[in-house]
């Protein structure tokens, strides 16, 4: 199918992607639970050209997509990805039913755009940030799952008892240590778990890999690692829609 909108829910925003011309054209982030925001988006879109508007959906947060797919089903025709065996990716793990699918997603879109035969590592700094390896031959290999940044200064917050609650707020480029008061330690210090250890990780797939990666880097802190210098390793290439791309693509080989 070819769809007009497609959609990633994850556990705090569910973003929406307007399909045109074989890409996604713009990404829209939305609450994961209002319904009236859902319908205001979407008198904006345009009209679909023929017949009910297309929608193809995933998400790593099953309570919520049942929400969506409810409300989704009253506006257009709704496919949902339920499970990685109906995605044109082979997924090298132990258990690939537990794999995230945003992760799969992800790997989807950066083998489109490698040329073949070189790996792709994929960076997503969302709720949770995962570094992920496709591997030459274009297997999803795994990769490593940690806390993303907001999730870090809850953690801090709820488990102390002096921690302010900090809103992780500038990027790499911005990066100053040591910090001279709280608030910006803690942020000083997200920040340098959040580029340490995408750092660290990139370090040890590269290893693994004998021509250079390219590494793509996707979700609502993307940002945060702007002006991060990974010359040494890889360069990183910004692609918002990257998971989307991914659902837009395998929506199209579906029957
Ligand atoms: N404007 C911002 N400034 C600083 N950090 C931000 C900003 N927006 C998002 N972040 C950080 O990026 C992380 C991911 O943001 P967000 O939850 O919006 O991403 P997401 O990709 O939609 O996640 P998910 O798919 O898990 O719902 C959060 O942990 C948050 O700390
Ligand atoms: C890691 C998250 C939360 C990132 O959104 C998601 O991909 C997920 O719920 N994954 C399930 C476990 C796994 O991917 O191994
Ligand atoms: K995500």
């Amino acid at each position: 199918m070819t769809p007009d909108v497609v959609v990633d829910i994850g556990n705090t925003r569910m973003k929406w992607g307007r399909c045109a011309d074989g890409c996604v054209a713009d990404v829209v982030r939305l609450p994961l639970d209002d319904a009236a925001v859902w319908e205001a988006e979407l008198a904006q879109f345009p009209a679909p050209r023929t017949g009910a508007r297309r929608w193809a959906v995933a998400s790593v947060n099953p309570p919520a997509l049942h929400r969506f797919v409810a409300w989704a089903r009253d506006h257009g025709e709704t496919a949902v990805f339920e499970d990685y065996t109906a995605l044109p990716i082979r997924v090298s793990v132990d258990e690939p039913a537990r794999v995230g699918l945003d992760r799969l997603f992800g790997a989807v879109a950066a083998r489109a755009l490698v040329p073949a035969g070189a790996p792709a590592v994929t960076v997503d700094v969302g709720t949770a940030v995962t570094v992920n390896l496709i591997d030459a031959a274009g297997s999803f290999q795994g990769g490593a799952i940690f806390p993303g940044p907001r999730l870090m200064a809850r953690a801090l917050n709820e488990f102390t008892a002096k921690l302010p609650l900090s809103e992780p707020r500038n990027n790499y480029a911005d990066f100053r240590a040591p910090a001279k008061n709280t608030a910006d330690a803690i942020r000083t210090g997200i920040l340098a778990a959040l580029s340490g250890g995408v750092v660290q990780l990139l370090g040890a797939l590269a290893d693994q890999c004998s021509v250079p990666l390219w590494v793509f880097v996707t979700g609502g802190g993307a940002h945060l690692l702007d002006g991060l210098d990974l010359s040494r390793v890889a360069d990183l290439v910004m692609v918002p829609s990257l998971t989307l791309e991914g659902i837009r693509i395998a929506a199209e080989a579906l029957p």
